[in-house]
Order: structure tokens, then C-alpha cells, then sequence
């Protein structure tokens, strides 16, 4: 238990301090991989999978999830799972399915194409992902909607094959994770986890197909994993610690800014909760609310040391600063617990998700509302998206030319391609020229 109350423990800043912004990077700032000893054996962990393949992964498997189960875990058992939980549980998973899928519809892109004035026809054509592998984290807790929020995206694209993996420490396998990959509709599941899932997802190995993309969050061992396979498969983002950034005013209720602010701290020790106040008073009552609410938490073990190594309170004087602060950060998840968010909303710029007003806690993103909850952390929001339908298909351009296009493009290429030093490129083009 804390001797000290909380307002004396989480560090607060004042924004209008000349050194706040810069006192403030560095409480945010996190390298998902900047562990040298984690990278050798994470790069261990890549080479042994790669040149081993399934006796790596059995040997890691039991070396860092303590089992030696089979690697697969069959569709069958899927639907046993589902069958022996909750109803009340499965109907929130469907209905949660369902919400995530309507919304990431919205997201489907259409081909394109346009004639230009020479009459070239050019375009742009969508087509889904062959086989994407989907990692669904799963040392330390259990995340039923992580594979929802992974894989109704990838549906809706229509990727050919979902191949999922989880971990499962001690070889078990957690039944609602099960019954989510029958509810959205996985193809195949193994229980393996960590960088070893990661290998054999990248490589391929005599059980586990090779997948084009890996999607999905872990810890710091996935993290360092994808960012290493990367290239020879396509990932989606490289996911830290998670995030919350809750900005309050008088208008702001103080026991549900609090259990907002604990909502994101109870995933892990590294996870960080950011309070923006407009408003001194609503300042004292948060953390009053906090000290009051903190003995009840389940996970306050968590909690507190999440608090203590990674919050911050910051007093701002006006809406710009607030901006100015949340742009600076580019929070995962962003909410805005006042009456009138118009003029924040106008100058915010970077944020993973949105949750506007006092009726919309973050947790319903993590669980139901619809958008997805994987999301940019770490600041990456200044130029990453939440994962959608976009990262399950590619683009390919289409160019159909005329005749009056060879002759007049032709032209330039031949200019172009001989300024390069590129003379089969000119001449490939001036071929088509003296053709016509
Ligand atoms: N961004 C999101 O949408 C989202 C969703 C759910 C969870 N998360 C985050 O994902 C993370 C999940 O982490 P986790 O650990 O519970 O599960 P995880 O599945 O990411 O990692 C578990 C694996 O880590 C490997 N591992 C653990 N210790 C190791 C060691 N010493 N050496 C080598 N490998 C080791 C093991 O192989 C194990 O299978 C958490 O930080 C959680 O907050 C994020
Ligand atoms: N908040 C997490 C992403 O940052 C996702 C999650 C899963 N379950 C609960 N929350
Ligand atoms: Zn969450």
C-alpha cells in the first residue's frame, strides 16, 4: 500500500514552464527494442527457427512457455472451447464481432482509373493478402478481443488464409481466445508464442506455414522479432506499452477520469496514463478519486507501479496548450472528457484513437464500439494508423497506353533514359516510337 498520497507521488508538470515540453519527452519517450541483450536472443531465438524449424520451435516453446504440447491446436477444439463458456460471454463476443466488422467495412477501398488526354488508361488495382499470420498475445493475460480486433479487419479485406498464434504458458490454452478465432473465423491456430510464433510465421517450418504479413501486438520479444523479419514479410506496426492520454475540465466527472486513467495502467507496468487538466479544481478532484478508487482495483499491483514509474499530471492554461501538448505526445488513446470538444478537436493532429465526451471511455474501444483497438503507441501516431482493412491488401498500379502515349511518353522516357546512362531503357521506349 502507498504511504504517500497519490498527488504526491505521480510527477506534475506545468506546461507553461519553459522546460515542461522537454520534461515531458522524456517521461513519454520509450524505444520498443532498445535492448541489446534482448536483440541477441530474440536474433538467436530468428536463426535457430529459421535453420531448425519445428525442433527450434518445440525446444523455445518448452524453454519459455513450459510445455510441449502439439504445435496446432485443431478446429475442433475451437468449437469445443466455444461450446463450454459463457453464454453471456460468447454473445458479447459475436456481438463485439459483429460491431468490429461493420465498422472496418467502412475502410474497403475500391480500384480506380482514369483516361488521360493522350487516352492512357491509368489505375490503381486492390487485391487481398494470400496468407497473413495474426499474433494474438498471451504470456500474461489472455485477449479474447485482440483477435477479433486482428482478424475481422483481415476478413472484411478477404485474405485467403488467417493463420493465428498464441502463446500458451504452460500449455493452457485459454477458451475464450478459442471460441474468438471460431466467432471471426480463423483458418488454422497454433500455441506458440513469443519470437519462435514470430520465426515461424516469417520462415515457415514443416508445421507452420510461411506467411506474406504478421500483424498484431506482444511484448518486447514480438516487437523486436517483427521488426526483424521485416522485409522478408510485411508487419504492421511495431507496438509499445500502452497508452492514455485524458484531457478534463470542470465539466469532467472525477471518479470516471480516474478509472480511465487506471483502465490503461492495468495492462502493464510499463503502461502510461497521461492527465491534461484545464481545470486546477478538477485536478485535485482526479487525484482525490484516484486515492479513493485505487484500494478496489484487481490489478493494483500493476496499477501502482504504472503510476508511480510512467504518469504525469500536466496543468495547462488553454485549449492551444492542451493541442500543443497532445500533439507533442501523439497519445494512443486520446480522450477528451469535456462538454464541448469542438476547439480541441480543431487543433489536434495526432492521435491513435478519439474518444470524445464524458460517455465514451476507452474501454469500449478496447472491447466493442466498433474501431479497432490496435493502435500507434509511442508517439508513431504522427504517422501511423490503427490497424485496418488497408494493411491486409496491396496496391498494384495498371497502365494501358495508347499509341499517342507511346509516341509522346516514349519521347521523354528516351530523354530520361539516356541521362541516366539507362540505354536499354531509351531504346525499349524508342522502339515503340519507330514502330508507329
Ligand atoms: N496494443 C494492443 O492492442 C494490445 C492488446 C493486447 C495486449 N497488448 C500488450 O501486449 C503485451 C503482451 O505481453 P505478454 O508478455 O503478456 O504476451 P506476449 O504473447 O506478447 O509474450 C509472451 C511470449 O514472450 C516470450 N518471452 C517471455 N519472456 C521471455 C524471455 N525471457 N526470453 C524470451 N522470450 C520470452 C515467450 O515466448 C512468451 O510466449 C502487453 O504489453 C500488453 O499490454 C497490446
Ligand atoms: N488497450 C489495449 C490496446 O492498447 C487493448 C486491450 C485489449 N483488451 C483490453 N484492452
Ligand atoms: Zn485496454
Amino acid at each position: 500500500m502507498s504511504v504517500k498520497p497519490w498527488r504526491d507521488v505521480i510527477r506534475h508538470l506545468q506546461w507553461s514552464d519553459a522546460d515542461a515540453p522537454t520534461a515531458l519527452a522524456l517521461m513519454t519517450q520509450w524505444e520498443a527494442v532498445a535492448d541489446l541483450q534482448l536483440n541477441d536472443t530474440v536474433n538467436g531465438v530468428l536463426a535457430a527457427v529459421r535453420s531448425e524449424g519445428d525442433v527450434a520451435l518445440v525446444r523455445f516453446t518448452e524453454q519459455f512457455d513450459r510445455h510441449r504440447n502439439a504445435l496446432e491446436i485443431p478446429a475442433g477444439e475451437w468449437a469445443a472451447a466455444r461450446a463450454r463458456i459463457a453464454p453471456e460471454l460468447e454473445a458479447a463476443l459475436v456481438a463485439a464481432g459483429e460491431r468490429v466488422r461493420e465498422y472496418h467495412q467502412h475502410q474497403s477501398a475500391a480500384d480506380w482509373s482514369y483516361t488521360d488526354a493522350l487516352g492512357n488508361s491509368l489505375g490503381q488495382r486492390i487485391r487481398p493478402l494470400d496468407r497473413v499470420g495474426v499474433y494474438v498475445p498471451g504470456g500474461k493475460a489472455a485477449y479474447p478481443s485482440s483477435v477479433l480486433m486482428n482478424v475481422m479487419p483481415a476478413k472484411v479485406a478477404g485474405v485467403s488464409e488467417i493463420i493465428m498464434v498464441v502463446p500458451t504458458p504452460d500449455g493452457v490454452v485459454n477458451d475464450a481466445v478459442l471460441a474468438a478465432a471460431d466467432i471471426a473465423g480463423v483458418d488454422r491456430v497454433f500455441g506458440i508464442g513469443g519470437a519462435q510464433a514470430v520465426a515461424a510465421l516469417a520462415f515457415g517450418t514443416e508445421s507452420v506455414p510461411a506467411v506474406d504479413k504478421i500483424v498484431g501486438p506482444g511484448n518486447a520479444y514480438v516487437a523486436a522479432a517483427k521488426r526483424a523479419v521485416f522485409g522478408r514479410v510485411g508487419i504492421d506496426m511495431i507496438a509499445g506499452p500502452s497508452e492514455i492520454l485524458v484531457v478534463c475540465d470542470d465539466s469532467s466527472n472525477p471518479e470516471w477520469v480516474a478509472m480511465d486513467l487506471f483502465s490503461q495502467a492495468e495492462h502493464d507496468e510499463m503502461a502510461q496514463s497521461i492527465l491534461v487538466s484545464l481545470s486546477p479544481r478538477m485536478t485535485t478532484a482526479v487525484l482525490d478519486a484516484m486515492s479513493r478508487l485505487l484500494p478496489s482495483l484487481e490489478r493494483r499491483e500493476i496499477v501502482e507501479v504504472s503510476l508511480r514509474e510512467r504518469a504525469v499530471i500536466v496543468d495547462v492554461a488553454s485549449t492551444e496548450q492542451a493541442c500543443e501538448l497532445i500533439n507533442q505526445v501523439a497519445p494512443e488513446h486520446l480522450e477528451l472528457c469535456v462538454d464541448d470538444s469542438t476547439a480541441l478537436m480543431a487543433g489536434i493532429r495526432h492521435a491513435g484513437a478519439i474518444f470524445l465526451g464524458h460517455r465514451a471511455p476507452e474501454s469500449l474501444g478496447d472491447y466493442c464500439a466498433g474501431p479497432n483497438h490496435v493502435l500507434p503507441t509511442s508517439g508513431t501516431a504522427r504517422f501511423a494508423s490503427p490497424l485496418g482493412v488497408y494493411d491486409f491488401v496491396k496496391r498494384s498500379s495498371v497502365m494501358q497506353i495508347s499509341a499517342e502515349g507511346s509516341q509522346v511518353l516514349g519521347q521523354i522516357a528516351s530523354v530520361l533514359g539516356r541521362a541516366e546512362g539507362l540505354t536499354a531503357h531509351a531504346r525499349a521506349a524508342e522502339m515503340r516510337l519507330a514502330h508507329d
